[in-house]
C-alpha cells in the first residue's frame, strides 16, 4: 500500500518513511487517544487540488477539541506541510491521512503531561473498496455489532480508538463472505458503514441518516446531498432508517472519502433493486467524479 512512499510529515520536519516511528508506550496506542482524517487530493483538469481540504482540517481540530488535544500547528502549517508533502512524493492524486496523538509521556488514563504530536501522510489509494465495487456494487450484511452512540463516545468526532468498533464490523462481514457491514445504532435503526455514510433511494426521494443516529457527519455525505438537490432530487437528511427499509430500498449506496460513492447491491444476501448500481445511483456518482476531476466548484478544492 505504501510502496514508493519515501517521506512523512512529523512535529514540524519531513522525515524518511522508515523513522516515521514512535514509542511503544505512546499515550494513543494504549487508550485511542488521537483523532485522525482522511482527505483526497485530485488530479483536476486544473492539477492536483486537495478536495473540501478547509472541512476536513476544521473537522480534524474539531475532534482534536473533544479530548483537549491542543494541536501544535496552525491549520495554516498542516496546510503547508501537506502541500509540500505532496509535491516532495511527485504525487499528482493521493490519499491524505493527516494524524494528531497524545505521544510517549506517563501513562494513565489523564494523558496529563503526554507531548500532543502531529503526522501527515500521503499515498496513492484507489478505490477504498475495489475497482469493480464502484461499477456493479458491493454485497453488504448487517453487523452483529451496534454503533456506539453519540453519548457514549462523540461521533462528530474521528476518534482512532473509536475505530475499534468499525474494525470488528469489518472483520465480521469479511469474515462471512461479505465486502462490507453496514452498522446499526443501539436504537436498532441504520447508522452507516464501518467507514462510510450510508444513502437509501425509495420512489426516487433519496434518504440519509441524521446526524442524530450516532454517524460521522461525513464531508462526501455533504457534497452528496448538495449536488443531489442541485440534481433536483428530494434529499432527506434526517431520515431515520429501519433494517427493513433496507432490504425494500430501490438502491442503496455508501459515500466517504476514501469509498467516494459506492453502491450497495445486496444486504444480507437480498438483491437491492436488480442487484447492481441503480440509476439514481449512477448518475450521482457520475455527478461526484465529474466534480473531482473538473475541480468545480472552486470553493471544494484547494490547488497544490
Ligand atoms: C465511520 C465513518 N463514517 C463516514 C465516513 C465518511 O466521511 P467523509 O470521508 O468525511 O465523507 C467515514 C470516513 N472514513 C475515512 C477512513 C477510512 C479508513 O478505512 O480509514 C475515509 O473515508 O477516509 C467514516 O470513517
Amino acid at each position: 500500500m505504501f510502496e514508493g512512499v519515501e517521506e512523512i510529515w512529523m512535529d514540524g520536519e519531513f522525515v524518511d518513511f522508515e523513522d516515521a516511528q514512535v514509542h511503544v508506550l505512546t499515550h494513543a496506542l494504549h487508550y485511542g487517544t488521537g483523532v485522525f482524517e482522511g482527505v483526497r487530493c485530485y488530479d483536476t483538469a486544473e492539477g492536483p487540488a486537495i478536495f473540501r481540504w478547509e472541512e476536513h482540517l476544521d473537522r480534524l481540530f474539531n475532534s482534536a477539541e473533544v479530548y483537549d488535544i491542543d494541536i501544535p500547528f496552525s491549520k495554516r502549517e498542516l496546510d503547508e506541510a501537506t502541500r509540500e508533502l505532496i509535491d516532495r512524493e511527485g504525487l499528482q492524486s493521493c490519499y491524505i491521512r493527516p494524524i494528531a496523538f497524545y505521544g510517549y509521556g506517563p501513562l494513565g488514563l489523564n494523558p496529563g503531561k503526554s507531548p500532543e504530536q502531529v503526522a501527515i501522510a500521503v499515498w496513492p489509494w484507489g478505490a477504498y473498496l475495489g475497482e469493480e465495487a464502484l461499477e456493479e456494487g458491493v454485497d453488504t450484511a448487517i453487523s452483529s455489532w451496534r454503533k456506539y452512540a453519540s453519548s457514549q463516545i462523540p461521533t462528530n468526532a474521528k476518534t482512532t480508538g473509536t475505530y475499534v468498533n468499525s474494525v470488528l464490523a469489518s472483520l465480521e462481514a469479511k469474515g462471512n463472505g461479505y465486502e462490507e457491514a453496514i452498522v446499526l445504532n443501539k436504537e436498532g435503526n441504520v447508522a452507516e458503514g464501518p467507514g462510510e455514510n450510508l444513502f437509501l433511494v425509495r420512489d426516487g426521494e433519496i434518504y440519509t441518516t441524521g446526524l442524530a443516529e450516532s454517524i460521522l457527519d461525513g464531508i462526501t455525505r455533504r457534497t452528496v446531498i448538495e449536488l443531489a438537490r442541485d440534481m433536483g432530487y428530494t434529499v432527506h437528511d434526517d431520515a431515520t432508517i429501519s433494517r427493513g427499509e433496507l432490504y425494500t430500498a430501490d438502491e442503496l449506496f455508501f459515500t466517504g472519502t476514501a469509498a467516494e460513492v459506492t453502491p450497495i447491491r445486496t444486504v444480507d444476501d437480498n438483491e437491492i433493486g436488480k442487484g447492481t448500481k441503480g440509476p439514481i445511483t449512477d448518475e450521482i456518482q457520475t455527478r461526484f467524479f465529474e466534480v473531482v476531476e473538473e475541480g468545480e466548484p472552486e470553493r471544494w478544492f484547494d490547488y497544490v
